[in-house]
Protein backbone atom coordinates (compact mmCIF):
# COMPACT_ATOMS: atom_id res chain seq x y z
CA UNK A 1 0.00 0.00 0.00
CA UNK A 2 1.84 2.88 -1.64
CA UNK A 3 -0.05 5.54 0.42
CA UNK A 4 0.48 4.17 4.06
CA UNK A 5 3.47 5.63 6.02
CA UNK A 6 6.38 3.59 6.54
CA UNK A 7 7.80 2.79 10.21
CA UNK A 8 10.14 6.00 10.32
CA UNK A 9 7.10 8.09 9.24
CA UNK A 10 4.70 6.31 12.11
CA UNK A 11 7.84 6.65 14.20
CA UNK A 12 7.95 11.07 13.45
CA UNK A 13 4.05 10.98 13.76
CA UNK A 14 4.16 9.02 17.46
CA UNK A 15 6.83 11.97 18.25
CA UNK A 16 4.26 14.67 17.41
CA UNK A 17 1.64 12.99 19.16
CA UNK A 18 3.96 12.68 22.43
CA UNK A 19 4.59 16.17 22.44
CA UNK A 20 1.02 17.03 22.29
CA UNK A 21 0.39 14.67 25.34
CA UNK A 22 -1.36 12.17 22.74
CA UNK A 23 -1.04 8.83 24.16
CA UNK A 24 0.11 6.36 21.29
CA UNK A 25 0.63 2.31 20.95
CA UNK A 26 3.68 1.05 20.13
CA UNK A 27 4.54 -2.47 19.57
CA UNK A 28 7.72 -5.14 19.98
CA UNK A 29 7.86 -8.74 19.38
CA UNK A 30 4.04 -9.28 20.77
CA UNK A 31 3.77 -7.09 23.24
CA UNK A 32 1.73 -3.76 23.16
CA UNK A 33 1.89 -0.69 25.29
CA UNK A 34 0.20 2.74 25.24
CA UNK A 35 2.73 5.16 25.63
CA UNK A 36 2.49 8.81 26.94
CA UNK A 37 5.31 11.58 27.18
CA UNK A 38 5.57 12.01 31.06
CA UNK A 39 6.00 15.90 30.53
CA UNK A 40 3.04 16.68 28.55
CA UNK A 41 0.89 14.02 30.59
CA UNK A 42 -2.66 15.48 31.70
CA UNK A 43 -4.49 14.16 34.48
CA UNK A 44 -7.48 13.38 32.49
CA UNK A 45 -5.11 11.52 30.31
CA UNK A 46 -3.31 9.64 33.17
CA UNK A 47 -6.76 8.41 34.45
CA UNK A 48 -7.61 6.86 30.88
CA UNK A 49 -4.37 5.23 30.59
CA UNK A 50 -5.38 3.87 34.22
CA UNK A 51 -9.09 1.94 32.86
CA UNK A 52 -6.38 0.35 30.66
CA UNK A 53 -4.37 -1.00 33.43
CA UNK A 54 -1.58 -1.00 36.11
CA UNK A 55 1.47 2.32 34.61
CA UNK A 56 4.83 1.57 34.33
CA UNK A 57 6.60 5.13 34.42
CA UNK A 58 10.23 4.30 32.20
CA UNK A 59 12.89 6.64 32.80
CA UNK A 60 16.80 6.11 31.48
CA UNK A 61 19.20 4.45 33.80
CA UNK A 62 20.62 7.57 34.16
CA UNK A 63 17.69 9.23 36.01
CA UNK A 64 17.15 6.13 37.98
CA UNK A 65 20.81 6.74 39.31
CA UNK A 66 20.14 10.14 40.88
CA UNK A 67 17.00 8.87 42.40
CA UNK A 68 18.67 5.70 43.59
CA UNK A 69 16.26 3.50 42.23
CA UNK A 70 17.68 0.03 40.78
CA UNK A 71 17.56 -0.17 36.86
CA UNK A 72 18.34 -3.81 36.62
CA UNK A 73 18.93 -3.00 32.79
CA UNK A 74 21.73 -1.05 31.33
CA UNK A 75 19.22 0.21 28.59
CA UNK A 76 16.23 1.11 30.74
CA UNK A 77 14.46 1.57 34.35
CA UNK A 78 10.66 1.03 34.82
CA UNK A 79 9.08 2.48 37.57
CA UNK A 80 6.06 1.01 39.73
CA UNK A 81 3.45 4.06 39.72
CA UNK A 82 1.84 4.08 43.13
CA UNK A 83 -1.96 3.43 42.97
CA UNK A 84 -2.32 7.10 44.51
CA UNK A 85 0.41 8.88 42.71
CA UNK A 86 -1.21 11.79 40.88
CA UNK A 87 0.84 13.14 37.64
CA UNK A 88 2.84 15.60 39.86
CA UNK A 89 4.61 12.63 41.54
CA UNK A 90 5.20 10.72 37.59
CA UNK A 91 6.51 14.55 36.63
CA UNK A 92 8.54 14.70 40.01
CA UNK A 93 10.49 11.42 39.17
CA UNK A 94 10.78 12.63 35.44
CA UNK A 95 12.25 16.46 36.16
CA UNK A 96 15.16 16.56 38.12
CA UNK A 97 13.94 20.40 38.69
CA UNK A 98 12.92 19.95 42.22
CA UNK A 99 15.44 17.02 43.21
CA UNK A 100 17.36 19.25 46.03
CA UNK A 101 14.23 20.83 47.29
CA UNK A 102 12.27 17.81 48.35
CA UNK A 103 14.87 14.85 47.74
CA UNK A 104 12.30 12.31 49.27
CA UNK A 105 10.95 10.63 46.25
CA UNK A 106 11.59 7.25 47.07
CA UNK A 107 12.14 4.40 48.01
CA UNK A 108 11.20 4.06 44.03
CA UNK A 109 10.29 0.58 43.08
CA UNK A 110 11.57 -1.14 39.98
CA UNK A 111 10.71 -3.75 37.48
CA UNK A 112 12.85 -6.64 37.34
CA UNK A 113 13.32 -8.99 33.98
CA UNK A 114 10.37 -9.34 31.52
CA UNK A 115 9.91 -7.56 28.46
CA UNK A 116 11.44 -4.01 28.04
CA UNK A 117 11.61 -3.44 24.82
CA UNK A 118 8.98 -1.20 25.06
CA UNK A 119 9.74 0.87 27.86
CA UNK A 120 12.80 1.60 26.28
CA UNK A 121 11.63 2.42 22.54
CA UNK A 122 9.40 4.83 24.91
CA UNK A 123 11.94 6.44 26.31
CA UNK A 124 13.56 6.79 23.17
CA UNK A 125 10.68 8.12 21.41
CA UNK A 126 10.35 10.92 23.85
CA UNK A 127 14.36 11.59 24.12
CA UNK A 128 14.43 11.93 20.50
CA UNK A 129 11.34 14.25 20.78
CA UNK A 130 12.46 16.31 22.90
CA UNK A 131 11.12 15.93 25.76
CA UNK A 132 12.16 14.89 29.50
CA UNK A 133 13.18 11.18 28.58
CA UNK A 134 10.33 9.49 30.90
CA UNK A 135 7.09 8.09 29.55
CA UNK A 136 4.03 6.32 31.48
CA UNK A 137 3.67 2.93 29.77
CA UNK A 138 0.44 0.51 30.10
CA UNK A 139 0.47 -2.87 28.30
CA UNK A 140 -2.51 -3.82 26.39
CA UNK A 141 -3.49 -6.91 24.73
CA UNK A 142 -4.54 -6.27 21.40
CA UNK A 143 -2.19 -3.18 20.25
CA UNK A 144 -4.08 -1.93 16.47
CA UNK A 145 -7.06 -2.49 17.81
CA UNK A 146 -6.54 -0.45 21.08
CA UNK A 147 -5.31 2.09 18.33
CA UNK A 148 -8.13 1.96 16.36
CA UNK A 149 -10.46 2.28 19.07
CA UNK A 150 -9.16 5.55 20.33
CA UNK A 151 -7.55 7.25 16.89
CA UNK A 152 -4.40 6.85 18.50
CA UNK A 153 -1.15 6.02 16.26
CA UNK A 154 -0.04 3.01 15.81
CA UNK A 155 3.56 1.91 15.54
CA UNK A 156 4.42 -1.50 15.31
CA UNK A 157 8.51 -1.55 15.89
CA UNK A 158 8.43 -6.06 15.87
CA UNK A 159 9.94 -6.53 12.89
CA UNK A 160 12.36 -3.53 12.26
CA UNK A 161 14.67 -1.81 14.93
CA UNK A 162 14.72 1.57 14.24
CA UNK A 163 17.82 2.99 13.94
CA UNK A 164 17.52 6.48 15.90
CA UNK A 165 19.63 8.56 13.63
CA UNK A 166 17.85 11.06 11.54
CA UNK A 167 16.57 9.75 8.28
CA UNK A 168 18.00 10.81 4.99
CA UNK A 169 18.55 14.47 4.71
CA UNK A 170 17.55 16.21 0.81
CA UNK A 171 18.41 19.44 0.01
CA UNK A 172 15.09 21.69 -0.16
CA UNK A 173 15.92 25.06 -1.69
CA UNK A 174 19.41 27.53 -1.82
CA UNK A 175 19.90 30.94 -2.72
CA UNK A 176 22.67 33.69 -2.40
CA UNK A 177 22.94 35.41 0.93
CA UNK A 178 25.93 38.32 1.20
CA UNK A 179 27.07 38.99 4.66
CA UNK A 180 28.78 41.38 6.65
CA UNK A 181 32.01 38.64 6.60
CA UNK A 182 31.53 37.66 2.74
CA UNK A 183 29.34 39.04 0.00
CA UNK A 184 29.63 35.52 -1.58
CA UNK A 185 27.31 33.43 0.49
CA UNK A 186 25.25 30.63 0.03
CA UNK A 187 22.15 28.96 2.11
CA UNK A 188 21.22 25.68 1.86
CA UNK A 189 18.32 23.96 3.31
CA UNK A 190 18.44 20.23 3.99
CA UNK A 191 15.37 18.31 5.69
CA UNK A 192 14.76 14.93 6.74
CA UNK A 193 12.55 12.47 4.77
CA UNK A 194 10.58 11.85 8.26
CA UNK A 195 9.66 15.77 8.39
CA UNK A 196 12.24 16.02 11.03
CA UNK A 197 14.47 19.01 11.86
CA UNK A 198 16.09 21.54 9.00
CA UNK A 199 20.09 21.48 8.89
CA UNK A 200 22.08 24.11 6.59
CA UNK A 201 25.03 24.72 4.85
CA UNK A 202 26.40 28.01 4.05
CA UNK A 203 29.03 28.25 1.46
CA UNK A 204 31.36 31.33 1.63
CA UNK A 205 33.19 32.32 -1.09
CA UNK A 206 33.59 29.68 -3.89
CA UNK A 207 34.89 26.41 -2.27
CA UNK A 208 36.92 24.07 -4.83
CA UNK A 209 34.95 20.60 -4.24
CA UNK A 210 38.44 19.21 -5.81
CA UNK A 211 40.10 20.59 -2.68
CA UNK A 212 39.83 19.73 1.27
CA UNK A 213 37.20 22.97 2.65
CA UNK A 214 37.58 24.91 5.54
CA UNK A 215 34.73 23.38 7.67
CA UNK A 216 33.14 24.64 10.67
CA UNK A 217 30.33 21.92 12.07
CA UNK A 218 28.77 23.96 14.41
CA UNK A 219 25.76 22.98 16.66
CA UNK A 220 22.70 25.16 16.99
CA UNK A 221 22.88 27.51 20.43
CA UNK A 222 20.30 29.59 20.86
CA UNK A 223 22.04 31.52 23.54
CA UNK A 224 25.30 32.30 22.25
CA UNK A 225 24.77 32.18 18.65
CA UNK A 226 21.71 34.72 18.69
CA UNK A 227 21.60 36.47 22.27
CA UNK A 228 25.71 36.66 22.88
CA UNK A 229 25.27 34.41 25.84
CA UNK A 230 29.05 34.30 27.48
CA UNK A 231 27.54 31.00 29.59
CA UNK A 232 29.43 29.09 26.61
CA UNK A 233 31.88 29.83 23.83
CA UNK A 234 29.27 29.10 20.73
CA UNK A 235 28.91 32.93 19.42
CA UNK A 236 32.60 33.51 19.16
CA UNK A 237 33.38 29.72 17.86
CA UNK A 238 30.56 30.86 15.24
CA UNK A 239 31.85 34.22 14.49
CA UNK A 240 35.60 33.54 14.40
CA UNK A 241 35.04 30.44 11.97
CA UNK A 242 32.88 32.53 9.10
CA UNK A 243 35.37 35.13 9.94
CA UNK A 244 38.56 32.63 9.20
CA UNK A 245 36.84 31.30 5.39
CA UNK A 246 36.06 34.69 4.35
CA UNK A 247 40.05 35.35 4.98
CA UNK A 248 40.82 32.47 3.28
CA UNK A 249 38.12 33.42 0.89
CA UNK A 250 36.48 29.58 0.97
CA UNK A 251 34.34 27.87 3.24
CA UNK A 252 31.98 25.54 4.48
CA UNK A 253 29.79 26.43 7.71
CA UNK A 254 27.58 23.65 8.56
CA UNK A 255 24.57 24.41 10.72
CA UNK A 256 22.66 21.44 12.34
CA UNK A 257 20.12 21.90 14.58
CA UNK A 258 20.67 20.18 17.55
CA UNK A 259 20.31 22.77 20.18
CA UNK A 260 21.69 21.79 23.56
CA UNK A 261 23.79 19.04 22.27
CA UNK A 262 20.84 17.52 21.11
CA UNK A 263 18.41 17.84 23.88
CA UNK A 264 16.77 20.80 22.78
CA UNK A 265 16.72 24.48 24.09
CA UNK A 266 13.58 23.23 26.62
CA UNK A 267 15.69 20.86 28.29
CA UNK A 268 18.97 22.76 27.34
CA UNK A 269 17.18 25.50 30.08
CA UNK A 270 16.33 22.50 32.65
CA UNK A 271 19.85 22.02 32.62
CA UNK A 272 20.91 25.54 33.06
CA UNK A 273 18.67 25.57 36.04
CA UNK A 274 20.37 22.79 37.47
CA UNK A 275 23.76 24.33 37.14
CA UNK A 276 22.88 27.34 39.00
CA UNK A 277 22.22 24.56 41.27
CA UNK A 278 25.58 24.00 41.18
CA UNK A 279 25.82 20.80 39.02
CA UNK A 280 28.40 21.16 36.26
CA UNK A 281 27.48 20.66 32.18
CA UNK A 282 27.78 16.93 32.38
CA UNK A 283 26.27 16.40 35.48
CA UNK A 284 23.14 18.29 34.49
CA UNK A 285 22.62 16.29 31.57
CA UNK A 286 22.88 13.38 33.28
CA UNK A 287 20.06 14.24 36.30
CA UNK A 288 17.63 14.71 33.41
CA UNK A 289 18.57 11.19 32.40
CA UNK A 290 20.62 12.18 28.90
CA UNK A 291 24.17 11.25 28.19
CA UNK A 292 26.62 14.13 27.99
CA UNK A 293 25.92 14.75 24.17
CA UNK A 294 22.93 13.21 22.26
CA UNK A 295 24.27 14.77 18.66
CA UNK A 296 24.12 12.55 15.82
CA UNK A 297 27.07 14.54 13.57
CA UNK A 298 26.58 11.96 10.68
CA UNK A 299 24.18 14.50 9.83
CA UNK A 300 27.16 16.99 8.84
CA UNK A 301 29.25 14.72 6.90
CA UNK A 302 26.41 13.63 4.80
CA UNK A 303 25.59 17.54 3.72
CA UNK A 304 29.04 17.82 2.68
CA UNK A 305 28.58 15.05 0.83
CA UNK A 306 25.90 15.69 -1.16
CA UNK A 307 27.06 19.15 -1.80
CA UNK A 308 30.10 17.17 -3.38
CA UNK A 309 32.84 17.77 -0.82
CA UNK A 310 34.94 14.98 0.17
CA UNK A 311 37.64 16.32 2.37
CA UNK A 312 37.96 19.04 5.20
CA UNK A 313 40.47 20.90 6.93
CA UNK A 314 37.79 20.92 10.23
CA UNK A 315 37.45 23.73 13.17
CA UNK A 316 36.52 22.12 16.05
CA UNK A 317 38.68 21.43 19.69
CA UNK A 318 35.90 18.37 19.66
CA UNK A 319 37.59 15.34 18.40
CA UNK A 320 34.46 13.32 18.46
CA UNK A 321 33.53 15.47 15.53
CA UNK A 322 36.77 14.11 13.93
CA UNK A 323 35.99 10.69 14.42
CA UNK A 324 32.43 11.00 13.08
CA UNK A 325 33.79 12.89 10.11
CA UNK A 326 36.64 9.84 9.12
CA UNK A 327 33.99 7.11 10.43
CA UNK A 328 31.34 8.61 7.88
CA UNK A 329 33.39 8.80 4.72
CA UNK A 330 34.80 12.16 4.95
CA UNK A 331 38.55 12.71 5.12
CA UNK A 332 40.14 15.07 7.88
CA UNK A 333 43.08 16.22 6.66
CA UNK A 334 43.60 18.60 9.65
CA UNK A 335 41.60 20.09 12.80
CA UNK A 336 42.00 23.58 13.13
CA UNK A 337 41.63 24.39 16.59
CA UNK A 338 38.61 26.79 17.56
CA UNK A 339 39.65 28.81 20.95
CA UNK A 340 37.91 31.78 21.34
CA UNK A 341 35.81 33.14 23.80
CA UNK A 342 36.93 32.45 27.09
CA UNK A 343 35.78 34.30 29.71
CA UNK A 344 35.15 34.01 33.77
CA UNK A 345 31.12 33.25 32.66
CA UNK A 346 32.76 30.36 30.53
CA UNK A 347 35.71 29.38 32.09
CA UNK A 348 34.65 26.53 34.13
CA UNK A 349 32.17 24.86 31.30
CA UNK A 350 35.11 24.93 29.33
CA UNK A 351 37.06 22.98 31.57
CA UNK A 352 34.16 20.52 32.19
CA UNK A 353 34.12 19.81 28.36
CA UNK A 354 38.12 19.08 28.28
CA UNK A 355 38.16 16.69 31.70
CA UNK A 356 34.64 15.14 30.88
CA UNK A 357 33.87 15.04 27.54
CA UNK A 358 37.54 15.28 25.63
CA UNK A 359 37.77 19.01 23.92
CA UNK A 360 41.04 19.51 23.38
CA UNK A 361 42.62 22.42 25.44
N1 LIG B 1 23.03 20.28 27.21
C1 LIG B 1 23.79 21.38 27.18
N2 LIG B 1 24.13 21.88 25.99
C2 LIG B 1 24.91 22.97 25.97
C3 LIG B 1 25.37 23.61 27.13
N3 LIG B 1 26.10 24.68 26.76
C4 LIG B 1 26.11 24.70 25.42
N4 LIG B 1 25.39 23.68 24.92
C5 LIG B 1 25.18 23.25 23.55
O1 LIG B 1 26.38 22.63 23.15
C6 LIG B 1 26.52 22.73 21.76
C7 LIG B 1 27.92 23.26 21.50
O2 LIG B 1 28.16 22.98 20.23
P1 LIG B 1 29.54 23.03 19.47
O3 LIG B 1 30.30 24.26 19.82
O4 LIG B 1 29.17 22.76 18.06
O5 LIG B 1 30.32 21.72 19.91
P2 LIG B 1 31.48 21.34 20.85
O6 LIG B 1 31.20 19.93 21.24
O7 LIG B 1 31.66 22.33 21.94
O8 LIG B 1 32.77 21.29 19.92
P3 LIG B 1 33.62 22.46 19.27
O9 LIG B 1 32.98 23.76 19.59
O10 LIG B 1 33.59 22.13 17.83
O11 LIG B 1 34.97 22.33 19.82
C8 LIG B 1 25.39 23.61 21.27
O12 LIG B 1 24.35 22.80 20.75
C9 LIG B 1 24.92 24.31 22.54
O13 LIG B 1 23.54 24.63 22.51
C10 LIG B 1 25.00 23.03 28.37
O14 LIG B 1 25.38 23.48 29.44
N5 LIG B 1 24.21 21.93 28.36
ZN1 LIG C 1 26.48 27.72 23.36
Amino acid sequence: MALRPDTRELAARARADLRMGVPMVLGIKGAAALVAAAETLSPERLASLRSFGVPLLAITPRRAETLKARAYSEHVARVIVPQDADVRWIQNVADPADDLMMPMKGPLQTERGGEEGIARTAVALAKTAQLLPAAVIVAVDEGPATAAANGLTWLDLSEQDLAWESSALSEIAAARVPMEVSQAGRLHVFRPKDGGEEHYAIEIGRPDRARPVLTRLHSACFTGDVLGSVKCDCGPQLHAAMEAMAREGAGVLLYLNQEGRGIGLANKMRAYSLQDQGFDTVEANHRLGFEDDERDFRIGSEILKSLGFHAVRLMTNNPRKVAMMEGTGIEVVERVPLKVGEGDHNRAYLATKAAKSGHLL
